[in-house]
């Protein structure tokens, strides 16, 4: 559906996106995510055709809509465009919103697409009113119902969410990718928010400082992140530090193979606090690794507690478990963390 290949983006003489591949197959939503500023709007909107690539190729549907031979402006690429400043038109009405992007049809035609349209996106018994009378979500709505209108191949979305509070998002953020998925709509979406990405993405394209780091499933990337800084862009995660010695890295929470770094290598364990095993007393299986730590604050914060930990060494370290606990501050505990929940690295500064 969309190849996008070696994009480049210069401003001021930095490359602000760098070199960017990826692909959408139809039907497909992918995120792009990343950090304010690492170049995920300035690639959509390169994408969109509202801004030219300084290199690289994109193709919709297997047409070259930019490259070294030709470029097609942005209303010829038959995709859907949607920000988070949906910008509706006030003096239209939500119907004649929805149609705006259908002057090539017949009037009838054109009044029946709308109101379908509004009925699936929720809006039938509000099809009279102007954009000002109704709520950010449903405002939101009519945005999704006019980009889908003209049946584009791809929607782009930038923020499309942020807009919104919190109570209406999740509601819309659910219509509209069902809306996507009832027809066939693939999406290329921004996000800031690993939260909303693992929620509608299919993949997700991880993106810093312009170039794509890891490209995978939401589960993927939260399991098998490809360095600390992926791991730690979904959670909260415990670092712990050692150096390479024998294949293996022995660190406060004991030892772990360390498979592809060189002998002498300043290696990283890093654990999300979710994954992290804690049990009350000492060492509950000798020689399986762990290590001893003392609970220095509990909070219950609902679905699960937070532990603030300290090993022996005066390392912090961050749990969390399900459920109310009845571990008292000062408690002795032993913390561990199957391998597969431990991701070793090759140690990167911190930013
Ligand atoms: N027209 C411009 N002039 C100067 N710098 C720009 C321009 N457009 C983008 N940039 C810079 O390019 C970089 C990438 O911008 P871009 O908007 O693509 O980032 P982003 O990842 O979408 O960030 P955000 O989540 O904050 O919107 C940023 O450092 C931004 O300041």
């Amino acid at each position: 559906m969309l190849e996008a290949e070696g994009l480049v983006r210069r401003i001021g003489g930095r490359r602000v996106v760098d070199e960017v591949s990826l692909a959408v197959s139809r039907s497909e939503v992918l995120c792009l995510l990343g950090p304010s500023g690492c170049g995920k709007s300035t690639t959509l909107r390169m994408i969109a055709g509202v801004e030219r690539p300084d290199g690289g190729r994109i193709r919709l549907d297997g047409e070259e809509v930019s490259g070294p031979d030709g470029f097609v402006p942005p209303e010829r690429r038959s995709v859907g465009l949607m920000f988070q400043d949906f910008a509706l038109f006030p003096h239209l009405d939500i119907a004649r919103n929805v149609a705006f992007g259908l002057r090539d049809l017949p009037r009838a035609d054109r009044e029946r697409r709308a109101l379908d349209l509004l009925g699936r996106v929720g809006l039938a018994d509000h099809v009279g009113r102007y954009p000002h009378e109704l709520s950010g979500g449903e405002q939101q709505r009519v945005a999704l119902a006019r980009a889908l209108a003209p049946g584009p191949r791809l929607m782009l979305m930038d923020e499309p969410f942020s807009g919104l509070d919190d109570r209406l998002r999740d509601g819309v953020r659910d219509a509209t990718i069902s809306l996507l998925a009832e027809s066939g709509t693939s999406a290329l979406l921004v996000t800031h928010d690993p939260g909303e990405a693992m929620r509608v993405a299919d993949r997700i394209a991880l993106l810093r400082a312009g170039r794509i780091v890891q490209l995978g499933s939401p589960r993927e990337l939260y399991e098998r992140p490809s360095d600390r800084r992926v791991a730690e862009f979904f959670s909260d995660v415990n670092v712990f530090t050692g150096t390479v010695a024998g294949s293996e890295v022995e660190t406060a929470l004991g030892r772990f193979t360390a498979p592809g770094l060189a002998d002498g290598t300043a290696a990283e364990v890093v654990v999300r606090p979710h994954h992290l095993r804690v049990t009350a007393g000492g060492d509950p299986n000798p020689g399986a690794g762990g290590a001893a730590v003392q609970l220095e604050r509990i909070r219950f914060i609902g679905r699960e507690s937070l532990l603030d930990l300290r090993t022996g060494g005066g390392l912090p370290v961050r749990a969390v478990l399900p459920g109310a606990l009845s571990f008292e501050p000062g408690a002795r505990l032993w913390i561990s963390v199957s391998r597969d929940h431990a991701f070793v690295f090759d140690a990167v500064p911190r930013d």
